[in-house]
Parts: C-alpha cells; sequence; structure tokens
C-alpha cells in the first residue's frame, strides 16, 4: 500500500528539520531556507505532486560541492593555504551561474545560502541560468596586485576542471572585481589552450565583457525600487537613500539614483557609516568610491575625510530618518534592533541590493509594520541578468550597445517586479514581493526538476 503523503505544511517542517540536523553548522544556510520554504505551502497545496516527488528535500541539497586547497606565495616569499570552494546548487534550468566571494568570513554555510539565493534569484530573472556561488576565505585586503594574481592563479588551477560556458559560469562578487576576473580567466584560458570566455562574466571589455555589467547590479536595484513605487503611485524623484556599503554596488545605486532625482545620503564600511547631506551624487564622488574600493583599505571614514561628510564609527547608518533603505554590502546587516528604528522613523520601503542583509527577524518585524520590502533574489537580480546577456552575447559573438543592454536590464527588472506581484496575489499573500520571489523563483525550477525525473 502507498505510504500516506504528508500535507504541505508538515512536509515543509521536515525538510526544514532535515536541514537543521544535516546542516547543523551552517547557520546563514539555514536562514536561507527558512525564509522561503514556509511562503511555498500553498504551491504545495496545488501540487501535491512535488510531495511525492520529495521535491523540496531534492531543492535543498545542492548538486555538488566541491572545496578545495589554494596555496600560494606572497612577496616575501611566505607559503599561504587558503580554501577555496564552488557550490552547483541546481542546475535545473541552465548551466550554474553565480559570483565569488573572496573575504575571510566565507564559508561553507555562505557558499550555500548564497548558492540556494542564487538558484531562485536566476531563475527569477527568465533567462536560462541555473544557480552556483564559489569564494575563498582569502583576504584581498592590503595585498599586492602580483599576490592578488598568484593568488587567482592558484584559485584556477583547482577551479578550472569545474567550469565551463556550458557547465558552470563564475563572476564577481565581494572582493572579486575587474581586476580578478582578469586573473582568473587569463589563467583559465592558459590552462584550457582555448578561448572560452563565455565561462566567465564580469570580463574587461576588450575580452569579451559586457557593456553596463559593472553597473547591473546597483542599477537593477534602483530600477525595481522604482517599480515598487509606481505601484504605490509615489516617485523616486526627490527621495532620500540610506545606503551600506561603498563597493560595486553602492557605486551603481548611488549613479542611478542621482541620474532618476534621488540622494544616497549614507555609506559604510566595517569601520562605520558616513552621511553625506549633500548626496552621493558627483562624477568626483561616483569616482572616489571606486579610488576606496581598489585601495584595498576597506575603510568609509576616507570618504569624510576627503568630502567633509560627518563620520560615526562602529555604527550603521540604519537609524536615519530618509525615505528608502538600501542595504548594498553584505548579509544580515540589519538586525530586529535597526528594523525597529527603522519603523520608528516612518519609513516604508527596504530595497535590499546586498545578499539576505535581513535577518528573518527583521524582515518579519518590518512586513508587519507595514514596510515594503524589496527581497534581494528580485532586487538586486539585475548584475546576474546583465552577466547572461554578456553569455548571450559572447555565444553571438557580437557586442550590444550601451543603450541595448540598459534597456534589456529594464525590461527584466520590470518583468521580475511583475512576476514576484502577480505570483504573490495569485497564492493570497497580497503585495508581498518576499512571498510572491520565493514562490515566482522556486515555480519555473520545480517545473524543470519535476520533468527531468529523479535527480
Ligand atoms: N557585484 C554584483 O554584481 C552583485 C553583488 N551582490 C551583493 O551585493 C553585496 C555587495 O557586493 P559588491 O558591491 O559586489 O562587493 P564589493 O566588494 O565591491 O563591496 C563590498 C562592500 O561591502 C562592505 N562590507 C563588506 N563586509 C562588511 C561588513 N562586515 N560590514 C560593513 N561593510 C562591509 C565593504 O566595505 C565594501 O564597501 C554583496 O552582498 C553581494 O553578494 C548581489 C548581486 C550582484
Ligand atoms: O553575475 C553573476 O553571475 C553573479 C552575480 C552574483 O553573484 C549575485 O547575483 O549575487
Amino acid at each position: 500500500m502507498a505510504k500516506a503523503l504528508l500535507g504541505p505544511k508538515e512536509y515543509i517542517e521536515k525538510v526544514i528539520e532535515d536541514v537543521k540536523q544535516k546542516s547543523s553548522g551552517e547557520p546563514e544556510f539555514i536562514q536561507a531556507v527558512e525564509e522561503v520554504l514556509p511562503n511555498l505551502e500553498p504551491v504545495l497545496a496545488m501540487h501535491p505532486e512535488y510531495i511525492r516527488m520529495n521535491l523540496l528535500g531534492r531543492f535543498v541539497e545542492p548538486e555538488r560541492q566541491i572545496m578545495f586547497k589554494v596555496s600560494w606565495m606572497d612577496d616575501e616569499g611566505e607559503v599561504h593555504v587558503n580554501r577555496g570552494y564552488r557550490v552547483q546548487f541546481n542546475g535545473a534550468i541552465g548551466p550554474y551561474k553565480g559570483g565569488l566571494r573572496f573575504q575571510p568570513s566565507v564559508n561553507l554555510s555562505v557558499m550555500k545560502f548564497l548558492g540556494f539565493e542564487q538558484t531562485l534569484k536566476n531563475s527569477l530573472s527568465g533567462l536560462a541560468i541555473g544557480g552556483g556561488k564559489g569564494g575563498s576565505d582569502f583576504d584581498p585586503r592590503g595585498r599586492s596586485d602580483e599576490e592578488v594574481m598568484r593568488f587567482c592563479q592558484a584559485f584556477m588551477t583547482e577551479l578550472y576542471r569545474h567550469i565551463g560556458p556550458d557547465v558552470d559560469v563564475p563572476a564577481g562578487d565581494i572582493g572579486v572585481g575587474a581586476r580578478e576576473i582578469g586573473y582568473l580567466f587569463g589563467y583559465y584560458r592558459r590552462i584550457k589552450g582555448a578561448f572560452e570566455n563565455g565561462a566567465f562574466t564580469g570580463k574587461g571589455l576588450q575580452y569579451g565583457g559586457s557593456l553596463i555589467r559593472p553597473e547591473a547590479t546597483g542599477f537593477g536595484v534602483v530600477y525595481f525600487c522604482n517599480e515598487i513605487l509606481k505601484h504605490e503611485n509615489d516617485t523616486i524623484e526627490g527621495k532620500t537613500i540610506a545606503a551600506s556599503g561603498f563597493g560595486n554596488v553602492t557605486w551603481g545605486v548611488c549613479r542611478k539614483a542621482t541620474e532618476m532625482g534621488a540622494k544616497v545620503v549614507t555609506l559604510s564600511g566595517p569601520d562605520g557609516y558616513v552621511y553625506d547631506a549633500d548626496g552621493v551624487n558627483t562624477e568626483e564622488k561616483f569616482n572616489y568610491l571606486v579610488e576606496m574600493r581598489n585601495s584595498g583599505r576597506d575603510k568609509v571614514e576616507d570618504y569624510a575625510d576627503r568630502f567633509g561628510a560627518e563620520f560615526f564609527p562602529g555604527e550603521k547608518p540604519w537609524g536615519r530618518k530618509v525615505d528608502i533603505i538600501m542595504p548594498c554590502a553584505t548579509q544580515n546587516d540589519i538586525h530586529l534592533e535597526h528594523a525597529k528604528k527603522i519603523v520608528d522613523n516612518g519609513i516604508k520601503y527596504v530595497c535590499e541590493a546586498a545578499n539576505m542583509p535581513c535577518t528573518n527577524e527583521a524582515v518579519k518585524y518590518m512586513q508587519e509594520n507595514k514596510v515594503i520590502i524589496g527581497p534581494s533574489k528580485a532586487a538586486n537580480a539585475g548584475g546576474v541578468s546583465v552577466s547572461a546577456l554578456e553569455m548571450a552575447q559572447n555565444s553571438m559573438r557580437l557586442t550590444w550597445t550601451l543603450e541595448e543592454v540598459d534597456q534589456k536590464l529594464h525590461q527584466i527588472m520590470s518583468n521580475i517586479h511583475k512576476n514576484a506581484k502577480d505570483a504573490a496575489e495569485a497564492y493570497g499573500f497580497g503585495y508581498n514581493l518576499v512571498a510572491g520571489a520565493n514562490i515566482a523563483g522556486f515555480d519555473k525550477v520545480a517545473k524543470a526538476m519535476a520533468a527531468q525525473g529523479e535527480y
């Protein structure tokens, strides 16, 4: 006799319990799973066959987790050993796709949460890309160009065998920008003996990069935020924004927000935050963000010194009374205590530019208090979307103009907003983009997995 199926709620609870047991030392991964799965209950109610196929149990287990040794020599001749990772999370709808992060805080939990989120994000983008993520606990801060190059070459000595244009396509993330992608691609080309430029995105324009890729994540976040404001019969013009970080994503946000008539008034780093009442809104300031990132000092105080802005050591910018909150730095930047300040300040919009920048408790509290949240897997999908456009251009051996890429990016962000909104409404969540993004992202992957049998 066939075994009786669990109901959707019980099944989800069981899958979460299994994840907690199997991945007990992985808090970020558990957090991401606990955030997504409960929203899928009405989907499972409509598709009991997913329970029979144990589709969720399969969905939360990465298809492949690669961990490897990276040993390299510094400028003084000392040999260091770091750990490299690539988590190929889900390849049901396309080759694994996602960035590489070089930061001391990288570990398997961080890689798995990012790979899991990336799978849903890439599905939401509407493009044919699966989800993956990788990186290393290597700290590029204070390292010379030669040291970074040697590290990238040592990293690629192992990673090359796991990637390729139709297999897995890495790009940048925290600590990995144009310089690192150049070194990584150069060494990959040398080992493979072939110009497979579709194996990476975020490349330099001279060897297959796409226009707008450096700007894409930040631009996309502002386009997405604008869709939320339009939905609320509001406009981005004249709005003040508190952002965190001062890296690639923050830079793109500052540029597009300025262009659309809004003003970013805060930046942050591990050392604290700065408040610039005039806004981060001139070419000189945008270029200085790039200079600060490339300096490897990782200090936002430098901005305050240069432009006479106020600096608040050891603090985060979330207590500022602004119109929009845009965390652009790292995960779990906004905790419950910050969420309470955001609500107390009457702020209506939080648009997540970094991956999982709010704790689950913070999201819950803000939603209960009518704050509209643009979840990261939807709001920051512009970066990976333009990466997929870069792959398309590489396959065709063509280059699209800046206007063409930007117009496609704009359309993709608008589609993502619509799909998340429609999915939330269809499953009874109202205008809850967090739930809508989880459902719409899951839907395509689930259908592809169901069609492809038990893998
Ligand atoms: N680069 C991209 O295309 C995409 C990036 N993201 C996400 O956006 C976020 C930022 O990435 P990028 O701008 O590319 O990296 P980046 O390396 O250019 O900049 C990272 C910034 O975050 C700050 N930061 C890092 N750890 C911090 C900490 N513990 N406390 C305070 N500040 C900290 C750094 O000071 C730096 O300003 C990450 O969460 C990343 O996963 C998401 C989608 C695409
Ligand atoms: O462009 C890509 O492939 C990766 C972007 C990324 O790492 C992300 O979306 O978090």
